[in-house]
């Protein structure tokens, strides 16, 4: 039996035209195995409402056509269900597909759903919403406010904010509880990785595993500002884990106090949160084709 699918397609990430997207699935995509639709998301959150939907109408595989929030809309209805999450990368940084091998032309992509091959990974939760693969608080997550603040997408555009915004932000006092130990800390930022990459292959935590059922907390400690360039060349290096000013921690049950309410990043897209932090992780909890 055929089975039905349907791409989610996010028209602004990435930066890219997506417009003829829909004839290269009529071209590349099985026709044996797939009866297929097309839709395209017009707000943020749109997302999660059509994935839902689609779900409740009975559709097996939901397939996310843009960045790591596109996917994270429709990745929070498909977790915890045994349905089917594929991906067609479009984004400005792809940090989830790249840590899946997936490829990152469409055409290739397209082709490798028809492949079918199936992998389990874990899936973060951040005060009741989900993330898969990286959440943030301090410097990152203010990056992601001003990128979604920002017309131009695309990494370029992520690169600039970043080198502007470095010497304007302060770090702030941390206190975490990491699977019941107690760690207080001056931190430029915190990210919980659950795959090892930002996006554009920038690697916070290199052994970071989307499967062991664990989240890496990456405390990046207050650090001389002629740093950031190495540090930055460290994460494409795969090397953060022998920096002085990075420490981290794995952890499945993660509580973090901070000093005042801000934004935290999920998936490179902000929400407003207090100043009580609640992570977890659900292993193997989503069904992913790569
Ligand atoms: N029609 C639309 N207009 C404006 N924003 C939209 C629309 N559809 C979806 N969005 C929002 O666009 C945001 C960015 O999407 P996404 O994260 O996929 O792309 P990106 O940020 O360019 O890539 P990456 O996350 O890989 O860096 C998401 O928050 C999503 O909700």
């Amino acid at each position: 039996m055929k089975r039905k699918i349907l791409f989610v397609i996010n028209p602004i990430s990435g930066g890219k035209t997506k417009y003829n997207f829909p004839e290269k699935i009529d071209k590349y995509l099985d026709k044996s195995k797939f009866d297929s639709e097309c839709v395209f998301t017009e707000y943020h959150g749109h997302g999660s409402l059509l994935a839902a939907e689609a779900l409740r109408n009975g559709v097996d595989i939901l397939v996310a056509v843009g960045g790591d929030g596109t996917i994270n809309e429709v990745a929070s209805e498909v977790e915890g269900t045994n349905k089917l999450m594929g991906i067609i990368p479009f984004g400005s940084g792809n940090g989830l597909a790249r840590s899946l091998g997936i490829p990152i032309g469409d055409v290739q992509a397209i082709k490798r759903i028809n492949k079918l091959h199936i992998s389990k990974i874990d899936s973060g939760t951040f005060n009741g919403r989900k993330f898969f693969n990286m959440a943030g608080i301090g410097f990152d997550a203010q990056i992601s406010s001003r990128f979604a603040e920002n017309v131009k997408r695309g990494l370029s555009s992520y690169v600039k904010i970043a080198f502007s915004e470095v010497s304007n932000y302060h770090s702030q006092h941390y206190s975490l509880t990491i699977d019941g130990k107690e760690y207080e800390h001056q931190a430029f930022m915190i990210s919980i990785a659950n795959s090892s990459q930002y996006g554009n292959n920038a690697h916070i935590s290199p052994f970071a595993s989307l499967n062991d059922g664990m989240l890496d907390i990456c405390i990046l400690k207050p650090f001389p500002l002629y740093i950031f360039p190495a540090l930055v060349l460290r994460m494409f290096r795969k090397t953060t884990h022998k920096s002085n000013y990075l420490e981290i921690i794995q952890g499945r049950k993660i509580i973090i106090t901070r000093e005042s309410s801000a934004a935290v990043h999920l998936d490179g897209d902000p929400f407003n949160m207090g100043t009580i932090l609640s992570i977890g992780v659900n292993p193997h909890s989503l069904n992913i084709l790569n």
